[in-house]
């Protein structure tokens, strides 16, 4: 008996482009959604557009949050239900939109994202990622109903961001691999239409980097796109497989062992540097990867992470432990492999 199914979820309105804040009354309109929104955002976001998006609708509220907590979710979720919120907006980096996103989720009410900065995939994606325990990888939660980025905004913010949300997008590559290497190996389930685009997304960010350069508002216009279209390669997959692979998990750990140092799209930028030469050698792909990186300005080693050898190495040799899925780390690597393929790549 054929026995398949798929339910894929996505967002319905995805508004790009320059001065495209002012659409957002019109793109949410669209969607019936009922009551007003709750707004939540974070302090630089806050002042930087939260008038525009509350004059747009009529007695929006506003809860303002500055980590991505479960207790500041429960925050949220209580000021929505005591204003009475009919849906949620994220306005802002990761940290709103994930706070926003998950609230929603368990308040079953809809979740609008109006991203302020390009710093990874989770702005548009059915993913989010709340630090709980020794758990930093996503989880499944409704994807943003509608999407509104604003590429003047975002080209203002921090350069930085943006080339994380391009490292981000360029791990792509090893993802896939990864994702192929495990459905060899461990039978695990490929999609052959949401790897494709995984892949393509990556290299067509490759093929621009030209034009990702600093106070240059199209590279905001270039990588907005390429998270919406790996955003979509997740939800085709119904996981996170398309965009993080082993690079991820060795971040996840990074996350872990030294906090807050830099960004997510750096850390898998720079893992993914050393796990595709783990994939295909001293001659394979990894200088392609490196030489995209350091295009862009993103970091391409250990120190520019402000990460010590030997923290990298640990995140390294650890990361297979940390989620059930199968990378190029197996049941992981020695710590004279990972030492070798750091000095090879140049990454220690
Ligand atoms: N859902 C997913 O799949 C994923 C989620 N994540 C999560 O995302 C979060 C990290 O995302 P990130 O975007 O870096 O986090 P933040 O939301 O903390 O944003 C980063 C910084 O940029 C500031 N900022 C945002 N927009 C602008 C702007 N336009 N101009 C100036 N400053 C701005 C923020 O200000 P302020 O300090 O005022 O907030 C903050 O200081 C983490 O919580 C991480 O776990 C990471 C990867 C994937
Ligand atoms: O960051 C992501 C994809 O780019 C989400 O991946 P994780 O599921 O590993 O957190
Ligand atoms: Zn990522």
């Amino acid at each position: 008996m054929f026995d398949k199914r798929t339910w894929i979820k996505l967002p319905r309105n995805v508004v790009v482009g320059h001065d495209v804040l002012d659409e957002l009354g019109e793109a949410v309109g669209e969607l019936s959604l009922p009551g007003s929104p709750l707004v939540v955002t974070s302090p630089t976001p806050d002042r930087l557009a939260g008038e525009r998006v509350r004059a747009q609708f009529d007695d929006p509220e506003t809860v303002s949050i500055e980590e991505a907590r479960f207790d500041t979710i429960e925050e949220v979720v209580e000021a929505a239900r005591a204003t009475e919120a009919g849906f949620l907006i994220g306005l802002g980096g990761g940290k709103p939109i994930d706070v926003a996103k998950t609230a929603s989720d368990r308040l079953g009410v809809g979740f609008v994202s109006v991203p302020t900065a390009a710093s990874h995939d989770g702005i548009v994606s059915g993913r989010s990622s709340i630090p709980e325990g020794d758990t930093r990888h996503s989880v499944a939660a409704d994807p943003p109903l509608a999407v509104v980025a604003d590429t003047e905004l975002i080209a203002e913010a921090p350069w930085e961001l943006t080339t994380a949300g391009c490292a981000d997008i360029i791990s792509n590559y090893t993802a896939v691999k990864d994702w192929r290497l495990a459905q060899r190996l461990k039978n695990v389930e490929y999609s052959e239409y949401a790897g494709a685009l995984s892949e393509m997304t990556a290299e067509m960010l490759v093929d621009n980097a030209g034009s990702i350069k600093k106070d240059l508002e199209e590279s905001a216009w270039i990588v907005v796109k390429a998270l919406v279209s790996s955003g979509v390669a997740m939800s085709i997959a119904g996981s996170s497989r398309p965009a993080s692979g082993a690079e991820h998990l060795v971040s996840h750990q990074l996350d872990r062992i030294a906090p807050g140092r830099a960004l997510h799209g750096h850390q898998v930028g720079v893992a993914s540097i050393v796990t595709e030469y783990l994939h295909s050698g001293e001659d394979g792909q990894w200088r392609a990867i490196r030489n995209a990186l350091a295009s862009i300005d993103a970091p391409t080693s250990a120190d520019e992470l402000e990460v010590t050898d030997e923290e990298f190495l640990e995140a390294l040799t650890t990361a297979h432990t940390i989620r059930d899925r199968y990378t190029i780390l197996g049941n992981g690597i020695s710590e004279a492999a990972a030492r070798e393929a750091g000095r090879v790549t140049g990454v220690i």
